[in-house]
């Protein structure tokens, strides 16, 4: 059998520098090695970064093989392995690097500089050029098993369960669904702003992880995306869309297919916000019909709703909110599937841009409406309703347990309050600075 020519990324963190470089001095000169990628700039670019550059050249066919060297060896393996279709082990010992390969097919290779010397860390690089996979080996099986469905792919929205809450129930009366935070950028950003604002979030989200128990969304506008979808790619944050068009596809010019987006990897889809109502005329029945759009395409609607005005005295403190926002839920749903996973952002419209929110107790009056009502009791597919308009920190802890979560505008546009919004969803202390 000729031997192996291996296209190589290498990477490392701050942690790894000399390591990294002189294993790569050994492969550029090493006959087995045809061409060495390096992700990682001797900066102080953060691991998890590094480590998702060089698994997606692999992920993508672009390389081989990816060797990745931190302090441990353990921060680069976890992150290189969130990419679909990785297998990063961390080998310090000869037989653990023969086995990666020749067991588990592990096309990434993560040792620590702080853990193993340099001369036995470029040994086992060596070694490892040396192992091929043997496709028909007994071994196969279990790899191919490793990437099954029910293994790999995070659970659909749908299939999430919720998270059984410790909470008492005199504090969570109402709910028990999994939080869910989402902001839009609206159009108030530059495609460069919404870039600069993915890549801050990513590097705050690396030092103050996101629990896993919130549903995390951040809608930006179309053209931005694809660019959004690529960064955010291997973060807990889901990238949404603001708008959709109610068909498929057709001769229906500057409008934007769910399809597509579907198709682009969004997970969400809002509907029928009260600025596309009021300013591009959409009524009950337009945002009835992209609803059912989303869910048809697979995707989970976000949909909008809100009274105009603020309650008045005598008006049953906010009862004219409760009909006119129950009966816009019931317009939007008509006829979809009442098992496909709704969530129903109540923003009053009178709140939206406004320098506060509503109220707590007209929001929960209304929140219980909705809830205790016909169109959402009689749904069996999750339905979450949250909360939108001048939401910001401090709210959560005051309508937690009434809202299944927070719609976010200008008070989570920059991603340190976004963050603290998190946290604070999460049950986690604020961040100093
Ligand atoms: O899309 C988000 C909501 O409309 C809330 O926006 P806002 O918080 O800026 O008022």
């Amino acid at each position: 059998m000729s031997s192996p020519q291996w296209r190589i990324a290498v990477g490392c963190d701050e942690a790894g520098v000399s390591y990294k470089n002189k294993i790569k001095a050994d492969f550029a000169a090493d006959g087995r090695v045809v061409s060495v990628v390096d992700v990682g700039a001797d900066d102080n670019t953060a691991y998890p970064h590094i480590a998702a550059a060089a698994a997606k050249l692999v992920a993508a066919g672009e390389c081989d093989r990816a060797l990745l060297i931190c302090g441990t060896g353990l921060g680069v393996a976890i992150s290189a392995n969130k990419i679909k279709g990785i297998r990063a082990v961390t080998a310090h010992d000869s037989f653990s690097v023969e086995r990666a390969v020749l067991s588990n097919n592990a096309q990434v290779l993560c040792m620590g500089e702080r853990v193993v010397g340099l001369e036995l860390a470029r040994r086992l690089a060596k070694e490892w050029l040396g192992y091929v996979f043997d496709d028909t080996s007994p071994s196969a099986a279990k790899v191919a098993a490793i990437h099954e469905d029910t293994l790999t792919q995070l659970p659909t929205m749908a299939t999430i369960t919720p998270t059984p809450t410790p909470t008492p129930l005199t504090i969570r009366p109402h709910s028990s669904h999994r939080p869910f935070l989402a902001v839009s950028t609206k159009m108030y950003f530059t495609h460069a702003r919404t870039a600069a604002f993915t890549t801050h979030l990513l590097s705050l989200l690396a030092s103050h992880p996101p629990p896993n128990t919130i549903d995390l969304f951040l809608l930006p506008d179309f053209v931005s995306l694809p660019s959004a979808l690529s960064t955010l790619s291997s973060s807990a944050i889901r990238v949404g869309a603001q708008d959709c068009a109610a068909a498929d596809f057709g001769p229906f010019t500057g409008e934007v297919s769910p399809a597509v987006l579907r198709e682009m990897g969004c997970a969400l889809v809002e509907v029928g916000h009260a600025e596309r109502r009021r300013l591009f005329g959409e009524t009950d029945g337009v945002v009835n019909a992209k609803v059912r759009a989303v869910v048809r395409n697979g995707m989970v609607p976000l949909v909008c709703v809100g009274e105009v005005d603020p309650p008045t005295q005598g008006d049953g403190e906010g009862d004219g909110a409760v009909g006119e926002v129950v009966r816009q839920v019931g317009a939007a749903l008509e006829g979809v599937d009442g098992e496909a996973e709704v969530v129903v952002a109540y923003e009053p419209v009178w709140a939206i841009g406004a320098a506060e929110p509503a109220g707590v107790e007209h929001v929960v009056r209304v929140v219980r409406g909705v809830r205790e009502s016909e169109v959402v009791k009689g749904r069996k597919g999750r339905t979450r309703i949250v909360y939108g308009g001048a939401a910001g920190k401090g709210l959560w802890m005051r309508l937690r347990g009434e809202v299944d979560g927070l719609f976010l505008g200008r008070f989570a546009h920059e991603p340190k309050q976004f963050v603290a919004m998190i946290r604070e969803v999460g049950g986690l202390g604020a961040v100093d600075g």
